[in-house]
């Protein structure tokens, strides 16, 4: 019988933040019952970011958790956050951890996930091919813009998605709900939102003239009298939310609210919001939420959501089990 030797402890969890969202790092850990790791992340006086792990990591199984986003408080932009994620993987690598594992609920850059036009770039592809260059061992991930972008990643991606519970959030709503998918792209999705709630599926025919603007030409659907609900894997300039909630009002609805996993809120976003019709506009904390936001902005946390995902990698077991057993909602 071939005979294992065990060389000092368990195998360690250890969960460290870059700056992009140190609130939901916390609130993992609170929910893992660990605490988050010492790591010095710093950006020099030239604007390039620096860390060192405060001690030990060798043998461990390293979660770092840094959605590819900006935190003005942190004083990161997206670009930076992917940079120190890099250098924090690459740091771990280095010291001999067991396993490293990128917690990045928002993936930076999942929109240039093809050429729209010639001569540009994928760049969603050039964020795989660099983690994985750096050595990550797995990517925790969640409601990416296309499901596809796993594609890119040699080593295994755990999707999750925050739908299910941004759906439950709106249980008991009324009765008379109608679950509308902001463009065609969203449909198969929104379907399983309508149908966890029992609401009927409306689409809007989005278009884009020109990049960052966006126009709803038709609702396909009924919404007339009815509570909708514009359900969508992101809010950024909310141009979309906005045009597809006058549409919708537009077309009759009687009540109109938004839900999405990550609100990235940028140019704006805000102005966009408050002149839009929504009584309450429902997000995760994937990306923190930045300051001035509408007061009809309400979040809820994906942290227990990625807490058990990171606890089940850690021990081998099933991830999509997250999702009660059934298949994964991609
Ligand atoms: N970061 C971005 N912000 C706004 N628009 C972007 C960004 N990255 C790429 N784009 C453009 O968005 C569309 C994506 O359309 P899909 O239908 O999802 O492919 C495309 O025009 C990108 O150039
Ligand atoms: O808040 P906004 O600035 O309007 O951006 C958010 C919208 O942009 C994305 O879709 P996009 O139109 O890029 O691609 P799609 O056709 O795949 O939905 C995203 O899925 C949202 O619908």
């Amino acid at each position: 019988m071939t005979q294992s030797m065990r060389l000092g402890d368990e195998k360690q969890l250890m969960l460290f933040s870059g700056r992009a969202n140190p609130a939901l790092t916390q609130a993992i850990a609170a929910d893992i019952g660990v605490d988050v790791g010492p790591v010095t992340l710093k950006t020099f006086s030239n604007g390039e970011v620096y860390c060192r792990f405060d001690e030990s990591v060798r043998g461990a199984d390293v979660f770092i958790v840094q959605p590819m986003c900006g935190n003005a408080e942190s004083g990161v932009n997206a670009n930076d956050a992917l940079m120190e994620l890099l250098v924090m993987v690459d740091a771990a690598v280095g010291a001999s951890a067991h396993r490293v594992v990128a917690v990045t609920p928002w993936y930076g850059y999942s929109r240039q996930d093809k050429k729209s036009a010639a001569r540009e770039p994928i760049s969603a592809r050039v964020v795989a091919r660099t983690l994985e260059a750096v050595g990550v061992d797995r990517v925790l991930t969640m409601d990416l813009h296309a499901g596809q972008l796993q594609g890119f990643f040699g080593k295994p991606v755990d999707h999750m998605t925050a739908l299910m519970m941004l759906a439950d959030h709106f249980s008991g709503l009324d009765d008379d709900l109608v679950v509308v998918a902001p463009d065609a792209g969203r449909v198969k999705l929104n379907k399983q939102f309508a149908t966890r709630l029992g609401a009927g599926l409306a689409i809007l025919d989005k278009e884009r003239p020109v990049q960052q603007v966006a126009e709803i030409t038709h609702v396909i659907g009924d919404v007339s009298g009815k509570t909708a609900i514009i359900v969508d894997d992101m809010i950024d300039t909310a141009g979309t939310l906005r045009a597809a909630g006058e549409a919708v009002v537009n077309a009759g609805a009687r009540r109109v609210f938004a839900a999405a996993t990550h609100p990235v809120f940028s140019g704006r976003a805000f102005e966009n919001l408050a002149a839009a019709p929504f009584e309450k506009i429902v997000v995760t904390d994937t990306i923190p939420l930045s300051a001035g936001a509408p007061t009809n902005v309400e979040v809820v946390s994906c942290a227990p959501l990625l807490a058990d995902s990171i606890r089940r990698i850690f021990t081998n077991d099933s991830v999509s089990a997250v999702f009660g057993g059934q298949n994964h909602i991609f």
